[in-house]
């Protein structure tokens, strides 16, 4: 086998991945690489498809469409999407954490740690009782278990809580562990999901640390998916961008971080702006288009949980539904909405240029007038009315939450980015309207889902993704956090 050739090809090869729950494309046709002793990070907006993409290279979930090819470090090649999610673990050595921590609350640190070994120690014991007894090399196995869960627990910090229940630590330094657990198993590829939701500032430097320091001294490669950009910027060597299913960018974090897509699709431009830009440049069509009432087959077109985006307007898919053709709206993406910009811009430019040579002929012709009168119009008259506002979002009243607050207590709000389906975008949105803590969430009446999915143009989404129960747990799990000095 040629070792180096094989050293060089990518550790994972995600070719032309699609994945459908019923009528809703959650990934279509994605296809990107992760580089052997590289951090790659997988990023988007809420409900992109991240954590599906994760979900596909695990095992979770079997793909609609499209092959996963790992590469180990021995040159065997694993098709991942074939294979149920233990041999994933076992074979192809692929680790992962949580977007919502799993741990055992009610073992240890060292006790997590070496669960996580248990395959290694069952081999070990020969499956017999007399190995779990001593016999053989199960003791030996036994200790260097122990030394590996002792070993990583030093390089993340967590030495001097070995013997506590994992439910008692703080919340970074659960997040901490999991990543522990995942190395004990000494993966060949460790997909993080989003490891930095809720650390404050210094933890996430510490993970930082951690995470280059995997890369640097373990061989490990990482797949990581984040939202905490100073987390992506600087520790990625490639990024990965997705909106509504399909990838927008492609490349290195200064890049990607540059895409006019990715700006348009990641930070969220607001509808309105993109409708603003459109009517200064004066093309009603465009407009128009834009403009268009959702479909109520598909649901709310800015929701991200709608059905995946039109960079191609429709998508077949194989198996029983064969043939079929999923509809998008296109008003979904963010990108294709800069990309419909852009073509605008193009054609604008084209007609000012195409009239100024107009103008010139004109001038220099003995017969102007006759001339004049075929040739196209070089400019549109620019708009004299206001903006016209997307349908329906004029006559809408925005209702009102009941219970804003002026300003955050204490003067620290609470990281609702911790509830699932809440972005940055979406948590800057809230605060914004007055809604800064898990409690004030965990309060919310019927007319307070309606006005707060009015806001952020969600459509049952708060129900669906359960906001509610989340952010009474996490308000519960904040008081003692507080109690101890965390928050202040
Ligand atoms: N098991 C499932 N059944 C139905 N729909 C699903 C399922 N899993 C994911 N989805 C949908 O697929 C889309 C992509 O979800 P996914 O969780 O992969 O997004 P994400 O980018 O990880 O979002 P976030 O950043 O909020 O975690 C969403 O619209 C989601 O509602």
């Amino acid at each position: 086998m040629d070792t180096v050739s094989d050293m060089n090809k990518p550790i994972l090869s995600v070719e032309h991945l699609s994945m459908k729950f019923g009528g809703l494309v959650a990934i279509g046709d994605l296809s990107f690489q992760a580089r052997r002793g590289e951090i790659t990070a997988l990023i988007g907006p809420n409900g992109a498809g991240k954590t599906t993409v994760f979900n596909c290279i695990t095992g979770f979930y079997k793909p609609s469409e499209g092959m996963i090819r790992m590469t180990g470090r021995s040159g065997d090649e694993f098709l991942l999407e074939r294979m149920p999610d233990f041999r994933i673990t076992a074979h192809a050595k692929v680790a992962r954490t949580f977007q919502n921590i799993r741990l055992f609350s009610g073992m240890t640190l060292l006790e997590n740690l070496l669960v996580a070994q248990h395959n290694t120690l069952m081999r070990a014991s020969g499956y017999t009782i007399l190995g779990l007894l001593g016999i053989g090399g199960y003791r030996k196995a036994s200790a260097e278990s122990v030394e590996k869960a002792e070993f990583w627990l030093e390089k993340t910090e967590l030495i001097d809580r070995a013997d506590d229940p994992a439910g008692d630590l703080p919340y970074g330094a659960q997040r901490r562990l999991e990543i522990a657990r995942a190395m004990c198993t000494e993966p060949e590829l460790l997909c993080l999901d989003e490891p930095a939701a809720g650390l404050n500032p210094r933890e996430s430097l510490a993970l930082n640390t951690l995470l280059n320091d995997i890369k640097e001294n373990t061989g490990t490669s990482i797949l990581l998916i984040e939202h905490d950009m100073s987390v992506v910027m600087q520790i990625s060597d490639h990024v990965v961008v997705l909106e509504y299913g399909r990838k927008i960018s492609d490349g290195h974090p200064e890049v990607v971080k540059q895409d006019p897509r990715v700006i348009a699709a990641y930070l969220g431009v607001d509808d309105e702006e993109v409708v603003e830009v459109l009517t200064a440049v004066g093309d009603d069509h465009v407009i128009e288009e834009l403009d268009v009432e959702p479909d109520p087959d598909q649901g709310p077109a800015a929701s991200s949980s709608m059905m995946a985006g039109p960079i191609s307007e429709t998508i077949g898919h194989s198996g029983e539904n064969e043939g079929e053709i999923v509809k998008v709206s296109p008003q979904a993406s963010k990108a294709l909405e800069y990309d419909e910009l852009q073509a605008v811009r193009q054609k604008k430019a084209k007609a000012a240029s195409a009239g100024t040579k107009a103008t010139a002929r004109a001038k220099a012709s003995p017969k102007p007038a006759a001339k004049a009168k075929t040739a196209k119009p070089a400019e549109k008259p620019a708009p004299t009315g206001p903006a016209k506002a997307p349908a329906g979002k004029a006559a809408a009243e925005p209702k009102k939450l009941s219970n804003t607050l002026a300003a955050p207590r204490g003067g620290t709000p609470d990281k609702l980015i911790l509830i699932k389906g809440i972005g940055p975008v979406n948590e800057r949105k809230l605060n914004e309207h007055g809604i800064y803590h898990f409690d004030q969430i965990a309060a919310w009446k019927k007319a307070d889902i309606q006005a707060a999915e009015a806001y952020l143009a969600f459509d049952g989404r708060i129900a669906r993704e359960d906001w509610i129960g989340q952010a009474k747990a996490l308000a519960k799990a904040a008081k003692p956090a507080a109690k101890g000095g965390r928050r202040k």
